[in-house]
């Protein structure tokens, strides 16, 4: 049976729910969130978006012409998201030229590795690595300032329909997959799953002494 974005979904809810649902989320939502935390989270996010940013080219360079216009759209936004992270950095005093943690490093190192890894793999991935902030960002629910325009950013209805959109481009490659290629897309999905969790734990469960 060909494996879809939908049905990974329903047969690793659990993993997804772990990467989604995370008290950091729900603390932003209540607006008791501790500002070390927040910090944390914005500074290594950063960290992130610029590999992401990386990896995002190497799936554009993976890719079939006629992927190319989403791929764009979403070079783009990224463009404009790292910009507005150093403006929000610069608002809270952080500086962004820090080392990246390990959870955050890690994570970018399996970025770097999907390079190695045929398009459908990559195109499922990337669709995860969106879901998981459109959906991280979206499920709780409207949140207090400083923090709704955080969720607006990864949760409006735009970026629904563009993480859908990648949900399309990713389901029309796996159907065609070779059925080894459709395991490693199953795989990184759940890796990406697993990373999304660790990085809420890593941001959520940070000291006083490594925010800064
Ligand atoms: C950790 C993480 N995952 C996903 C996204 C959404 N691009 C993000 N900004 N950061």
């Amino acid at each position: 049976m060909t494996i879809t974005c939908k049905l990974l979904l329903e047969n690793h809810a659990q993993d997804w729910q772990e990467a989604t649902v995370h008290p950091f989320l729900e603390q932003c939502q209540l607006g008791i969130i501790q500002p070390q935390q927040f910090n944390t989270w914005l500074m290594q996010d950063y960290l992130f978006v610029v590999e992401f940013t990386r990896m995002v080219g190497r799936v554009l360079a993976s890719a079939p012409p006629e992927h190319f216009d989403v791929i764009l759209g979403g070079l783009a936004a990224l463009k404009d998201e790292l910009n507005w992270f150093q403006e929000k950095a610069t608002q809270r005093q952080l500086n962004l030229n820090i080392k990246k943690q390990p959870t955050c490093r890690e994570y970018c190192e399996y970025m770097q590795s999907l390079a190695d890894k045929p398009y459908p793999v990559q195109a499922t991935a990337f669709w995860a690595i969106e879901l998981a902030y459109n959906q991280g960002w979206q499920l709780p629910g409207k949140m207090p300032d400083p923090y709704n325009e955080f969720a607006q950013r990864w949760g409006n209805t735009d970026f629904t329909k563009y993480v859908k959109l990648l949900s399309q481009q990713a389901d029309e490659v796996l159907e065609t997959a070779q059925e080894d290629i459709q395991k490693q897309a199953e795989e990184s999905f759940l890796i990406v799953a697993k990373f999304e969790h660790n990085f809420w734990q890593m941001a959520f469960h940070t000291a006083q002494h490594e925010s800064k």
